[in-house]
């Protein structure tokens, strides 16, 4: 049973743990480490730390996966102390997460203040691992290791270029979790941000509308994505950015999930599927945006699904479709749609 008993136990902590569901219990604890410095300086005496370097996370590989080593805070000051850096250093540390018995979770990045950057070959040799971009790295990571490493990346990318206060131009300080910024002349509080990004995947009933721009590898294609504009809904940016992208109109606009993606800055993704309207279906890329946009047929989609493999891997099979990896949402919604197509084809029989 979870319960809450409110003020009654707020003495010592801000809540009275016992009585909480072990989610519940979680997330209350994370809240008191944002909010109080005190309560999170002791937690980083007792927690443990993964390392980035130019917020590249450290990994090991293991087969095909990769492993993603964290440190205690004993080895932390043992490893900075090698490499001639104060243990000081920890107090740049951003709180990440907690396991369910109130351990928690840091990432540091010992590459990106270039004063007391250290030189990564060393520290890689020394902790027999790699800093590699997460961005490469993201297929062969589990799920819960990426949602961990893309929350690290986002907010250790976001200390590093609020540095300073936009209106007074004074340092910012972070508060110790690194929830937040705080400028010292004016009081001004900056908050981690995130931009709204619509992903919507267009279907005509029977097939989908997948896009490429020229930057994406070989033979990718992709769910159609677009930034919010100030003052958009969702539904207006979905409507926007179909129309902008491809010059069709949709309607029948259902959410599906969302999902964070920190490449390149932080975006919050908003996804969504929409059909075209009757008898709409003909393409007319903008070229400013994207590089091609075609309609693909369920069979064709459900072939490049079942590919597996590395891009590389992938490129070389000779197929032409290739799609976004297992962890990006867009992945996530071409086989909802390949699965509802195939079972309403097969209740049709
Ligand atoms: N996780 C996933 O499955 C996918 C994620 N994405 C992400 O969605 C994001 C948006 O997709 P795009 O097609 O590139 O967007 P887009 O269609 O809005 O085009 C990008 C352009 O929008 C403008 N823009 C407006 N607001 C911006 C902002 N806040 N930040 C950056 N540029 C802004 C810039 O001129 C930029 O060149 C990308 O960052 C991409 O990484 C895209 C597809 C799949
Ligand atoms: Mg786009």
């Amino acid at each position: 049973m979870s319960l809450y008993c409110g003020t009654v136990c707020r003495r010592k902590s801000f809540w009275c743990y016992r009585l909480l569901s072990t989610y519940v219990n979680k997330t209350r604890y994370l809240f008191e480490l944002k909010e109080d410095d005190e309560a999170c300086r002791k937690a980083r005496q007792a927690g443990v730390f993964y390392l980035f370097h130019d917020l590249a996370p450290l990994l090991q590989t293991s087969g095909r996966q990769y492993l993603v080593p964290r440190l205690s805070r004993a080895e932390l000051e043992r490893l900075l102390g090698k490499f001639g850096q104060d243990s000081q250093r920890i107090e740049d540390s951003v709180l990440i997460g907690c396991s369910n018995e109130r351990e928690a979770w840091f990432a540091l990045d010992l590459g990106l203040s270039s004063a007391s950057s250290i030189h990564k070959p060393e520290v890689e040799a020394e902790l027999g691992g790699s800093f590699i971009s997460l961005r490469r790295a993201v297929s062969q990571l589990s799920s819960m290791d990426s949602s961990l490493l893309f929350t690290a990346r986002a907010l250790l990318r976001w200390h590093d270029g609020h540095q300073f206060c936009s209106k007074s131009g004074q340092p910012t300080k972070k508060n110790v979790a690194g929830s937040k910024r705080v400028c010292p002349s004016n009081n001004i509080i900056y908050y981690p941000q995130m931009a709204p990004v619509v992903i919507t995947l267009v279907t005509d009933g029977a097939r989908c509308l997948l896009a490429r721009q020229s930057s994406f590898p070989k033979g990718l294609y992709s769910a159609l994505a677009g930034f919010c504009d100030i003052g958009e809904s969702v539904e207006e940016a979905i409507r926007r950015e179909v129309a902008e992208e491809v010059g069709l109109e949709v309607e029948n606009l259902q959410y599906s999930t969302s999902q964070h993606w920190p490449f390149p800055n932080s975006s919050l993704m908003i996804a969504c599927h929409a059909t075209v309207k009757p008898g709409q279906t003909e393409i007319q890329v903008n070229l400013r945006e994207l590089e091609a946009a075609a309609w693909f047929s369920l069979d064709e989609v459900a072939a490049a699904l079942m590919r597996k493999g590395s891009f590389i891997e992938q490129q070389s099979d000779g197929l032409p479709l290739l799609l976004p990896p297992k962890l990006a949402v867009a992945h996530h919604m071409i086989k909802t749609w390949v699965e509802t197509q195939t079972c309403s084809s097969l209740a049709a029989i």
